[in-house]
């Protein structure tokens, strides 16, 4: 994948608006979803192998919220199953179309399927495997419940969901220390302070980050048993739900 260095946010910005998933931020968005999100890198590796043991013959797997599709990359190296589908599904039409270009780039068995789609109003089937790599932060809180609703009536038995965010923490002390060492992260990336503030301010409307709590609650009303969090690093973390 290309690695121009995300530089979006080093000059000051007059009139800060709300955080899109743009062009200018597809451009760079290797480079800054890695210098932004502690443990992205393992976790999608690690997708890749949940995917190996989850992943059945003759079923479908969604990405959705795809961005440039390094889960779905990721999934697709590592299915050993016949007659699989990937659906890679993004609302950018940014992401989307060079999502559509790093899939082309690589020759593989499992077919894929990328599409520029709300993934509120899409219907889903036949699922073996289900991600929400970093995506639903980016739902409105009403939203979230009937995304992970549609989920669990799509998975077959024994198909999983893993999902992904920023986690906020109900005890203060914990919540601001993991935070700070978030930003700690950022700056150790090189990051500056304005490019950090530029950017908390710019996703504050957008990005509302739920407890591990509440998403485990959601997780339950949807109809997931098997439910826990496999990773962790400061305020970012991946959890499984299992559908028995
Ligand atoms: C942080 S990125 C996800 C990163 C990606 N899953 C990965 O592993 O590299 C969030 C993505 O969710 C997409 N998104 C946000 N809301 C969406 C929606 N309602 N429907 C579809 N995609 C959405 C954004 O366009 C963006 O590409
Ligand atoms: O919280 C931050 O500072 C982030 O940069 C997080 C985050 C994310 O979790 O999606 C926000 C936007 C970009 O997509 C990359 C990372």
């Amino acid at each position: 994948m290309e690695q121009k260095k995300d530089l979006l946010f080093s000059t000051p910005i007059e009139s800060l608006g709300d955080w899109t998933f743009d062009d200018k931020v597809a451009e760079v968005f290797p480079d800054m979803i890695q210098r932004s999100v502690p443990g992205y890198s393992n976790i999608i590796s690690m997708i890749g192998m949940l995917a190996t043991r989850f992943v059945t013959a003759n079923t479908h797997v969604y990405d959705l919220g795809c961005s440039l599709g390094a889960a779905t990359l990721s999934i697709r190296r590592n299915i050993k199953q016949d007659n699989c589908m990937i659906y890679a599904i993004d609302n950018s039409t940014a992401m989307v179309e060079r999502c559509q270009k790093h899939i082309s780039a690589y020759k593989a068995a499992t077919p894929v399927e990328v599409i520029c789609a709300d993934i509120n109003s899409i219907t889903m089937q036949n699922a073996s495997m289900v991600v929400l790599n970093f995506t639903l932060q980016f739902l409105t809180p009403d939203a979230r419940q009937q995304v992970l609703n549609k989920i669990y009536q799509a998975l077959n038995p024994n198909g999983i969901l893993v999902l992904s965010e920023k986690f906020s923490f109900e005890d203060n002390m914990v919540n601001d220390l993991l935070f700070d060492m978030h930003y700690d992260f950022k700056r150790a990336n090189g990051y500056s302070e304005l490019e950090i503030s530029q950017k908390r301010s710019m996703l504050e409307n957008v990005m509302i980050t739920d407890s591990i709590e509440t998403h485990k609650t959601r997780l339950i009303n949807a109809g997931f048993k098997h439910i826990n969090t496999w990773f962790q690093c400061f305020n970012f973390g991946s959890i499984i739900a299992i559908k028995k």
